[in-house]
């Protein structure tokens, strides 16, 4: 089977937490990421952008999401505390992709938004394709306005997708996929 055919059939997502090191290369990462801006994108507004968390950034990111979580739930004990600190670093890399549509003339905001999921699953791919494993995750850490103010987004902004990179050396088993006669039809 070709390579980019083995690679869909093959692709699982992995839990971070089993993720390990060493993480992408600056160059890997920017590879990466010149491949998954590769996407359809109608109108060519590139109506998304990246936010990478590598290294400390993700320490300094989930010491964000531990101080927004504790205003949110004071209640909340130390375990889940430790667990929103951890957030960011249960991976050895993390790549926001931001939707930043906004109303156009011609082109639909939903086109504008499936770009960006187009965006996610591209990056996906060109990590796999390079010997890592992902996690699309979204989480509350995409819906929380404070939170994501914090991390620099404008108001119209969205997260499409929080992926999550690491080495995995374990197989995973696949999970039980769609019944596609029943999801296809030939009109
Ligand atoms: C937009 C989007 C957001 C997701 N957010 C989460 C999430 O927050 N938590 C989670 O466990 N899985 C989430 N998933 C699902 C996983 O990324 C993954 O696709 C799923 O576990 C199925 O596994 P597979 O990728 O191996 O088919 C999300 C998927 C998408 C497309």
């Amino acid at each position: 089977m070709n390579d980019t055919l083995n690679l869909l059939a093959r692709r699982r997502s992995a839990p971070p937490p089993i993720m390990k090191g060493p993480a992408p290369t600056r160059d890997e990462i920017e590879h990466m990421l010149a491949l998954a801006a590769r996407v359809p994108d109608h109108g060519k507004l590139a109506p998304w952008r990246f936010i990478v968390f590598e290294g400390e950034a993700r320490d300094r990111a989930g010491a964000l999401c531990a101080e927004i979580f504790h205003a949110k739930e004071p209640e909340a004990g130390e375990d889940r505390q430790a667990s929103e600190r951890a957030r960011f670093s249960r991976a050895p890399l993390v790549i926001a992709v931001v939707s930043r549509a906004v109303p156009h003339v011609k082109i639909p905001l939903w086109e504008q938004e499936l770009s960006a999921g187009a965006v996610c699953m591209a990056l996906t791919v060109a990590a796999v394709a390079l010997g890592f494993r992902t996690a699309w995750l979204t989480e509350w850490i995409a819906y929380d306005r404070a939170f994501l103010t914090r991390l620099g987004l404008e108001d119209h902004e969205k997260i499409a997708g929080y992926i999550h990179i690491g080495r995995v050396e374990s197989e995973i088993e696949d999970r039980p996929r769609p019944d596609m006669a029943a999801l296809t039809s030939y009109f």
